[in-house]
């Protein structure tokens, strides 16, 4: 199976000496191209910092981390800089907007950053399927909270990355918003060919996802393909059992 990203032995360490904290405990993952992959877990257990470190926003203290066929694990800041500009797209729980450019703008913002023409065929698509054809020229505050976060998706989307990281992205939505930003991913996956790898705490949300990898001290301890709101809510609880019983 095609890989968009790959960890092996992937350790990471914060500080040093006897108040160093180990997030990342030799991790081995694999990330299948053209899969919505959710990463769970609770609290400190590594999910944002597997996300940083598979996205090259941080660095690792060892073992390597490849994206595509490109190991990404010894390059520079301006290496790194590049390559996430280039190949990697981004949502967070916060929409990260530009207050004062509208939604066209800041869905192309990254590229006009990059100096790079878009490619308005698939940029078109985005809009389409995410349904902003009618809000292009709002502003951030003229939109809801569901649909800036659309404009997220979309801009995550533009340069057709080869990957797209969100990481609570439904956060701060309400449910019905949520639902349909996860339908959005969930649609980018099955008709655009995308690939996108999610952190949530959210068992609805994990729903949407093809394969759940659950987190726990540093260490995937577990994973679920096809996974429902249902099993993935029981799973937690026989972890919660694991850890407190
Ligand atoms: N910049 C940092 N400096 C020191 N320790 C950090 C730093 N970032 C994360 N950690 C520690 O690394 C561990 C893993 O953190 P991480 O944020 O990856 O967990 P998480 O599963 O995403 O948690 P949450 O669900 O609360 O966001 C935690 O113990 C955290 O305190």
């Amino acid at each position: 199976m095609p890989l968009a990203a790959r960890a092996e032995q992937l350790t990471k360490t914060y500080g040093t000496g006897p108040t160093a904290v180990v997030a990342l405990d030799a991790v081995d993952v694999d990330i299948a191209r053209g899969r919505f992959t959710a990463v769970m877990g609770p609290s400190g257990s590594g999910k944002s910092t597997l996300m940083h470190c598979l996205a090259g926003l941080d660095t690792v203290s060892g073992g390597r981390v490849w994206l595509g066929d490109t190991e990404i694990t010894g390059l520079g800041d301006k290496q790194l800089t590049q390559l996430r500009r280039d190949r990697v797209g981004f949502m967070f729980q916060s929409f990260n907007l530009l207050p004062t450019l509208s939604a066209a703008e800041n869905i192309t913002l990254p590229m006009d950053i990059a100096g790079r023409a878009p490619d308005r065929a698939w940029v078109d698509t985005v809009i389409e399927t995410l349904g902003l054809r009618d809000r292009l020229r709002h502003r951030p505050a003229q939109l809801s909270g569901g649909q800036q976060q659309r404009v997220a998706c979309a801009r995550a989307l533009a340069s057709r990355p080869e990957l797209i990281f969100a990481d609570e992205p439904t956060g701060n939505l309400d449910s019905r918003s949520g639902t349909e930003v996860l339908d959005f991913l969930r649609e980018a996956v099955d008709q655009l060919g995308q690939t996108v790898v999610m952190v949530t705490h959210d068992p609805g949300a994990a729903a949407h996802s093809d394969l759940v990898l659950f987190l726990g001290d540093g260490k995937i301890v577990d994973r679920m393909e096809n996974p429902t709101a249902e099993t993935v809510l029981e799973r937690m609880k026989q972890f919660d059992v694991i850890r407190h019983g």
